[in-house]
């Protein structure tokens, strides 16, 4: 409106100007022809002036009036001409200061045309504005729908959230009821159990009483017979006399047998490393087919038996080649009786060569403990590249290739033979595209289900390919589980048939399932295995279950304590396979395992700054202020008790009650010193920040590694060792603490509530007391049994050496392991043998 205005004021303005011009120049013309019509009367006059002024006599008269005349009209002339002129001068003025007036007009309309185009563009965006004021006018009517809709859904949200609230609490009863029923059934549980003790204690009470009433019938009849034989007697005594000569004679000749006898007695006083190396050498030249199979075995059976003449011809062959030896051998093969029992082992790890966690132990630890006992044990393992391979002696390749069925084609494999710990082991090296075992790590591949199904299968083919007549073969964990079917399904056919079948499960967390399909990978029959009696996981039904396969295809199934036996018998600890358990009970079993005592035994063990024993405890003192000085902790208390934890990073083990014990410890006056890692990134990272909030603490220690050698270090040094775990299927190290007279803390469950009694339970007999413990997984419980053992170690120092000598002298050896073991392959050998027999 503004511009508008201007524009109007500026247009009239200028027309005004443009008339007032026209005007003045109009005027200034009209005084111009004025000018020169007045020029024009002055010439006139001024013409007729002079003609008069020629005549004479008139002349006077005319000069007379003409000057009068004259002079005042030209005067009036003249001013009116001057006046004329000034105005028309002025005119000028004004016409010139109108001309530059104009000529600003000019300049004024081109800003009005300027104005004018901002106006028009203006125009066009107040049209826009318009069009976008009728667009938000639409849309905050739309606002206001929404507002409105928006109001509803609050209401219904309050709706629901009311009854949300009704839902959880409905929730939360249902979850204490369901609570409460779990509680009902493990107390049921508990009570079924005791009724089957009971059952079976009663049936042998019965037992018992017809045993006692037979026992009397015949102490009667003995009585009877006695006073018979009485009678008898003295003339018996005659023939006595005449039997004393004869007897002299028999002992004498029965002399001359023992001495001949003497000769063929095993050879005790060669290492097992010798044994194990004529056992691979004879295996070798049979695998290599120098020698038949008849001579193989033969061969295996004397040096399964120790035989001197054996070892009396290896001797004598030392420098001959390899021809003359296999002669000189072939001369032993004569006839032979078998001693034990033929036992191999596959696994995927054994200490210390491939070693991640107790399984490791369990497979060397027993292993040598059978051969102690006579029996024939084999190990067959992968060959990583991550192996220990400084600990395997005589490491040589085969000439020979093996191959083996997988992903319906036959692959190539070197197998490898060496020495660990006195035992004979297999490695196989799979030439498999996929690099099986050159990964660096012994698991946690993405493909560890195709690496060990494979391995399983290359394994039973070695052992089908040698010849070998195991009578136990024995398979671990999931890893190996494949074993039990495929040595049914395809070996046993094929005619390795001598075996029977042990599987041990050394943890129940881990079960390896995977999709169904993967099985037919290493040649099982996926249609026939994936049913509910067979190896279909429990929870889902297209997949498959390694160790179900292994707990329904073995002949004998362990687990590595009686308590964990029973806790996975239930479903919280089963991880779904309670039902399985259950339902093969009889051939399930839990037997704890041993500890090495040629590796765990302080009195021997070179890693240490000095060795002990339970009669003298000077070393671990020793051992205890090198330690100190090695992690930089404070010594400047003798007496300050030092807590030791050496453990896998996993929630299994408590972790949050460890990072509790660290602290408590640290308040209760006490050192921590830790050493573990933690395969679970997030586990491994907090504990890292512990480490190094207490990077140069003087009491707290965490070392966050695997160290086999320090390790040693902290269990000689600790004076208590803390053991956690939410669940244990068995547990090696508060065996070692013992053994190394450090007194464990530990938490009752599996193994740790089989081998570790609290000192203040007065339910335990006095002599099995032998640590602190708790129940409840919680801080609360940690604390109980943290300070109970710390008072006791300040309060009573007399007594605590006492519990320190008496932990040190308990028996943890494989051996009574061993011979349950021994017990179960015998049993289920010999029940085999009679079938066949029978058939
Ligand atoms: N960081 C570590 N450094 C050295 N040895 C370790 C470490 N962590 C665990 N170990 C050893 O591993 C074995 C653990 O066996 P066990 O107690 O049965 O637990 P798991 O088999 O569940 O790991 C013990 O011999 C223990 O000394």
């Amino acid at each position: 409106m503004d511009a508008d205005d201007g524009e109007q004021l500026s247009s009239i303005h200028r027309q005004d100007l443009i008339g007032m011009i026209r005007n003045a120049e109009k005027i200034a013309a009209q005084q111009k022809i004025h000018v020169e019509l007045m020029e024009d009367q002055l010439e006139k006059l001024q013409s007729e002036l002079s003609t008069r002024g020629g005549t004479g006599a008139g002349k006077q008269d005319v000069h007379e009036v003409v000057p009068l005349l004259h002079n005042n009209s030209v005067h009036s002339l003249h001013e009116e001409l001057s006046s004329l002129r000034k105005e028309n001068m002025s005119l000028k003025d004004d016409l010139e200061a109108l001309k530059a007036e104009f000529g600003d007009v000019k300049g004024t309309d081109d800003r009005v045309l300027i104005l004018e185009e901002e106006r028009s563009s203006l125009e066009s965006a107040l049209k826009e504005l318009e069009l976008k004021l009728a667009v938000s006018q639409e849309d905050v009517s739309k606002l206001s729908t929404l507002k409105f809709e928006c109001k509803n859904l609050w209401e219904k949200v309050e709706h629901l959230q009311a009854l949300l609230d009704k839902a959880t609490e409905q929730a939360d009863q249902a979850i204490s009821v369901l609570q409460q029923n779990q509680e009902l059934r493990k107390k049921v549980d508990r009570l079924e159990g005791s009724l089957e003790e009971a059952n079976a204690y009663k049936s042998s009470s019965e037992k018992l009483q017809q045993y006692n009433e037979l026992m009397q019938q015949k102490i009667k009849l003995l009585e009877e017979r006695l006073q018979r034989s009485d009678e008898e007697i003295h003339s018996c005594v005659e023939l006595y006399q005449e039997s004393v000569k004869e007897f002299q004679e028999t002992l004498n000749s029965l002399k001359e047998e023992s001495k001949r006898r003497a000769v063929d007695e095993p050879v005790d006083h060669m290492p097992w490393d010798f044994w194990s190396r004529l056992l691979l050498m004879i295996d070798g030249w049979f695998l290599e087919k120098k020698i038949s199979t008849n001579d193989a075995e033969l061969l295996r059976e004397m040096v399964w038996k120790r035989d001197g003449s054996i070892c009396d011809a290896y001797m004598a062959c030392k420098e001959k080649n390899e021809h003359e030896a296999i002669a000189t051998f072939l001369r032993l093969t004569s006839s032979s009786t078998r001693a034990g029992l033929h036992v191999i082992h596959i696994a995927a790890e054994m200490a210390p060569v491939a070693k991640v966690g107790g399984l490791g132990d369990v497979v060397t630890g027993l292993g040598k403990a059978l051969q102690k006992r006579g029996h024939l044990v084999e190990i067959v393992l992968p060959k990583y590249d991550c192996m220990q391979y400084e600990c395997i002696r005589d490491l040589r390749a085969l000439d020979v290739v093996l191959e083996s069925y997988f992903d319906g084609r036959l692959f190539k494999n070197k197998v490898w033979v060496g020495i660990v710990e006195g035992l004979p082991v297999y490695f196989i090296e799979p030439h498999h595209p996929g690099n099986f075992f050159w990964r660096g790590e012994v698991y946690g591949e993405h493909d560890d289900f195709k690496r060990f199904s494979f391995f399983s299968r290359a394994a039973l083919e070695l052992l089908f390919q040698a010849g070998k007549k195991p009578d136990i073969i024995h398979c671990h964990d999931w890893q190996t589980a494949f074993v039990a079917p495929l040595y049914w399904d395809l070996y046993a056919p094929k005619g390795l048939n001598s075996a029977r079948i042990c599987f041990t499960c050394h943890n129940f967390e881990y079960q390896g399932s995977a999709p169904a399909s993967e099985l037919a990978s290493c040649g099982l029959d996926v249609h026939q295995l994936n049913r509910p009696d067979r190896m279909q996981d429990n929870s889902a039904h297209d997949r498959i279950n390694p160790v179900k396969g292994a707990i329904v295809f073995s002949n004998i199934v362990t687990t590595v304590s009686p308590t964990y036996a029973q806790e996975v018998r239930t479903a919280e600890q089963g991880r779904g396979l309670h039902v399985t358990l259950n339902s093969h009970a009889k051939k399930f079993i839990g037997i704890l395992n041993g500890i090495d005592t040629d590796v765990w035994n302080p009195a021997a063990d070179t890693s240490l700054k000095v060795q002990y024993s339970a009669n003298d405890l000077q070393g671990k003192a020793e051992n205890k202020e090198a330690i100190r000085r090695h992690l930089g902790l404070s010594s400047a208390d003798v007496r300050q008790p030092l807590v030791g934890c050496i453990t896998r990073l996993v929630p299994q083990k408590g972790v949050h009650l460890i990072r509790h014990a660290i602290y408590r410890t640290m308040e209760l006056g006490g050192q921590f010193v830790l050493l573990g890692s933690s395969p679970v990134p997030h586990i491994q990272r907090e504990f890292e920040e512990i480490a190094n909030h207490f990077q140069s603490h003087k009491h707290v220690r965490l070392i966050l590694k695997y160290d086999e050698s320090l390790s040693h270090l902290i269990f000689a040094a600790s004076d208590m060792f803390i053991i956690p775990s939410i669940f244990e299927p068995c547990g090696l190290t508060q065996m070692i603490a013992m053994k190394y007279g450090s007194v464990p803390i530990a938490r009752k469950t599996g193994g740790l509530n089989d081998s570790v009694f609290d000192v203040d339970d007065d339910t335990i007999p006095p002599q099995f007391r032998n640590g602190f413990t708790f129940l409840s997984p919680d801080e609360q419980g940690v604390n109980s049994a943290l300070e109970r053992a710390l008072n006791h170690y300040k309060n009573n120092s007399r007594s605590w050496q006492e519990l320190v000598e008496k932990v040190m002298r308990i028996d943890f050896s494989w051996d009574s392991s061993a011979s349950l073991y021994e017990e179960l392959y015998e049993k289920s050998v010999t029940r085999a043998r009679s079938a066949r027999s029978r058939v």
